[in-house]
């Protein structure tokens, strides 16, 4: 919707009115074309400002519509007659322009934002174009160069930095609007053509095909398989090159495909997810809007190792006070350089000071007696994580939240070692942990939700997306991982190699393949905690058969590797080979090919043929049955929960929109009949039988994902 008032006599004040950010719903688009119609037909008015109510100027086009048949007036129409009209009309742009919203304001004549306004054409990451003219508008106004850099990469930008590039013509930090009505009446009487950007030529420096080029080529390396940044560079191309009808008709084929496609769909399902996490519930039925969260001051970190450091800059750069806590003198020493290298490289980057100052180091626990909240980031041990709950329990007072940093280790034993169970939750952050988005927040069967309130808006405090899930081995990203990894390995012993493997995985969209990836994770890392369980094999002498564990099957691959010492990147040998220790450029091993056929022929392995298809689909619905497996435990909320932990903290590609969609993509039942396919040629493998969930779905007709929480609570509620 949209209102109408006439101020200082002469000036049609038309506000968006849509909350909670004026997107350009059907009813907006008709308000608006009406009450431009009603601007221009009256004597009295001479210039008209477009402005969006609560201090928002719009967030685009609705993205709730683009799902279902699409109604009103649309888009481009609406925008063209706001340039064609014949008085001058003036975009007040406070809060955002985004999208939809900021092709609204470049089809006005004149744009004055607010200095803490941000702008930005973020299509592209929704699997579109910005397909309402601004692809052919944009480079028109500010240049190619410009106009591909914010369309490729859908980037926000300052009202400071549009100003440079002459996206606005005046910023303020006075009332937007009264800036913006005083504008118009100045400008009443200017004639308009030369403020008509479609009528502008489009200027290109000299080299723009060696531009377009390279553009192209940057834009398919780092999409890694997305065709919205590709059909982008296409459109800014074609404003570069055809008249500016030409231009729109191109747009136009552009964006019908993309609008359609399984990506856009994908994207536009994860934009939804990754709000739908922060509407966190726990089994109990404590939820996100009835647990208030308790306010961290001062915060502390014991252990500083690579995660203890990130996670220390994470928090000091969001401006808490941190005690970071080291108990080896010399460990201490270096982590305090790091920390300070950390900062000082992060606030260059962004043009502030380094919070240096935040940070107070010490080398003894009883220093966090007074803060609000410890993340404890000490070794992946439990024996050694108890002693420190313990130290914790006993030095912090009574109301302290005490958070582990652990990957995957009981909750709920740490919480017993305490005073106040109900007070501990997990924090797993990813490496480095002061740039991965990705927090799960793990709640054990003590866990007040006051204390998961409390993790999931400190969480959101130093600008992660945090993830509520219940506890047990792995919890969900690393549950999931176990079958990936696994299937992995059984394909090297049934005849792949790493590369291919790796890939087939890259192709589908992994920025690396599980091979590459464990080289740069190290492959100790795995091997210590399977040695922990009793997995891993060291020794002939224990008796365990080499390629069985308590009646499944087993790879022992992983820990015959380290037992040669090549655990990865780090010691220049892993799954691959590196020129030196260090270094990151993988390339295939001949002595690993050896190796892969002695243990073959030593098992009498007889390696086969192993296709594309059956790579993605072993270590794919692998995965994805574990997942079905993790919401029927109730582990996690809902799909959504998955799929974000995936594409934050484990690389998924965005555009397949996480492991729970790209099911719902393939199809249940086809996913449902290959893991019964696979299971039936492995029948030493449970993760591949496929789980009651998975069949519930398709014995429902396979619903579509947004009802799969039903479904989910039926099971629940039978087991
Ligand atoms: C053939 C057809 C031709 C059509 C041509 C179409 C061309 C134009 C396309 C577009 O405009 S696509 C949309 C482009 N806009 C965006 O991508 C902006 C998306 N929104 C955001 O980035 C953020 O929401 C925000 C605007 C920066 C605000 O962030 P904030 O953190 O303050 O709040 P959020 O929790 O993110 O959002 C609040 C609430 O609003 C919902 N929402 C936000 N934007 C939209 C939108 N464009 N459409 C519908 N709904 C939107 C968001 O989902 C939140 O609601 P809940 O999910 O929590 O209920």
């Amino acid at each position: 919707m949209a209102q109408y008032t006439r101020v200082s006599g002469s000036v049609g004040l038309i506000t968006l009115q849509s909350p909670p950010v004026n997107a350009l719903s059907a009813a907006v688009r008709q308000g608006i074309v009406d009450l431009m119609q009603r601007a221009l037909s009256e004597p009295e008015v001479k210039s008209v400002v477009i402005c969006g109510q609560n201090g928002i100027f719009c967030g685009g086009a609705d993205i709730k519509e683009f799902g279902g048949q699409m109604s009103g007036p649309p888009l481009i129409p609406m925008i063209h007659a706001i340039e064609a009209a014949s008085k001058p009309v003036v975009a007040a742009i406070e809060g955002i322009a985004l999208g939809g919203g900021l092709e609204l304001a470049l089809g006005c004549h004149y744009r004055i934002a607010h200095s803490k306004a941000r702008v930005g054409l973020p299509e592209v990451t929704l699997g579109l174009l910005p397909g309402a003219g601004g692809s052919q508008r944009l480079p028109r106004l500010i240049g190619v160069p410009a106009a591909l850099d914010l369309i490729t990469t859908g980037r926000h930008v300052t009202a400071a930095e549009a100003l440079k590039f002459g996206l606005v013509d005046q910023i303020t930090d006075h009332n937007t609007v009264n800036v913006a009505v005083k504008f118009a009446q100045r400008v009443a009487d200017q004639p308009l053509d030369a403020r008509r950007i479609s009528t502008y030529p489009c200027l290109c420096p000299s080299d723009v095909a060696v531009l377009f080029e390279e553009v192209m080529q940057r834009v398919r390396r780092t999409a890694r398989g997305a065709i919205a940044p590709i059909a982008c560079v296409q459109a800014v191309r074609a404003a570069a090159t055809l008249p500016y009808n030409q231009g729109m008709e191109r747009e136009r084929e552009l964006m019908a495909t993309l609008f359609t496609s399984g990506q856009a769909r994908a994207l536009q399902y994860f934009f939804f997810a990754q709000r739908a996490v922060g509407r966190w519930s726990m089994p109990s039925g404590a939820r996100w809007d009835t647990s208030k969260p308790r306010p961290v001051h001062k915060a502390a970190v014991i252990g500083l190792g690579t995660m203890g450091r990130g996670i220390t800059v994470a928090l000091a750069q969001a401006g808490f006070s941190v005690v970071a806590v080291e108990t080896q003198e010399k460990q201490l020493m270096e982590a305090k350089q790091a920390i300070s290298g950390m900062l000082e490289r992060g606030a260059k980057r962004r043009g502030v000071a380094p919070a240096l100052d935040k940070i107070n180091y010490g080398r003894n626990i009883q220093s966090v007696a007074d803060v609000d909240l410890v993340i404890e980031a000490v070794f992946e041990d439990m024996a050694l994580k108890k002693k420190v709950f313990q130290q914790l329990s006993a030095v912090c007072k009574p109301s302290t939240f005490l958070c582990s940093n652990t990957s995957g280790l009981d909750i709920d034993q740490l919480a017993c070692q305490t005073r106040n169970p109900e007070l501990v939750v997990g924090m797993h952050f990813f490496a480095p942990a002061h740039v991965m988005k990705l927090l799960e927040v793990v709640y054990g069967p003590k866990s007040s939700p006051l204390a998961v309130a409390t993790a999931m808006q400190l969480g959101k405090k130093i600008g992660k997306v945090s993830v509520a899930v219940g506890n047990c081995r792995g919890f969900v990203g690393n549950r999931m991982l176990k079958p990936y990894l696994e299937q992995a390995l059984f394909l090297l012993e049934e005849g792949a190699t790493p590369e291919f493997v790796d890939q087939v995985l890259e192709e589908f969209g992994f920025a690396m393949g599980v091979f590459r990836m464990s080289d740069l994770s190290g492959l100790d890392v795995g091997w210590k905690v399977r040695m922990a369980d009793g997995l891993a094999m060291p020794d002939p002498t224990t008796g365990q058969p080499t390629r069985l564990r308590q009646g499944r099957r087993y790879s022992p691959l992983g820990d015959l590797l380290c037992e040669q010492g090549r655990f990865g990147q780090k010691t220049g040998r892993g799954w691959y080979q590196y020129d030196k220790p260090g270094s990151q450029v993988a390339k295939p091993d001949p002595w690993l090919h050896s190796f892969l056929d002695e243990y073959r022929a030593r098992h009498a392995l007889v390696a086969h043929r192993i296709d594309h298809q059956e790579v993605l689909e072993r270590c794919l619905y692998s995965m994805i049955n574990e997942g079905f497996r993790i919401l029927e435990d109730g582990i996690a909320a809902g799909p959504e929960d998955i799929d974000v932990i995936y594409v934050f903290g484990y690389s998924w590609p965005r555009h397949h929109g996480g492991p729970m969609f790209y099911a719902a993509t393939v199809g249940l039942n086809k996913v449902l009949e290959r893991l019964e396919h696979y299971y039936q040629a492995h029948p030493d493998v449970p993760s591949l039988q496929p789980c009651h969930l998975l069949r519930k779905l398709v014995a429902s007709g396979s619903p579509p994902i947004q009802k799969w929480r039903e479904v989910i609570k039926k099971v629940r509620s039978q087991l």
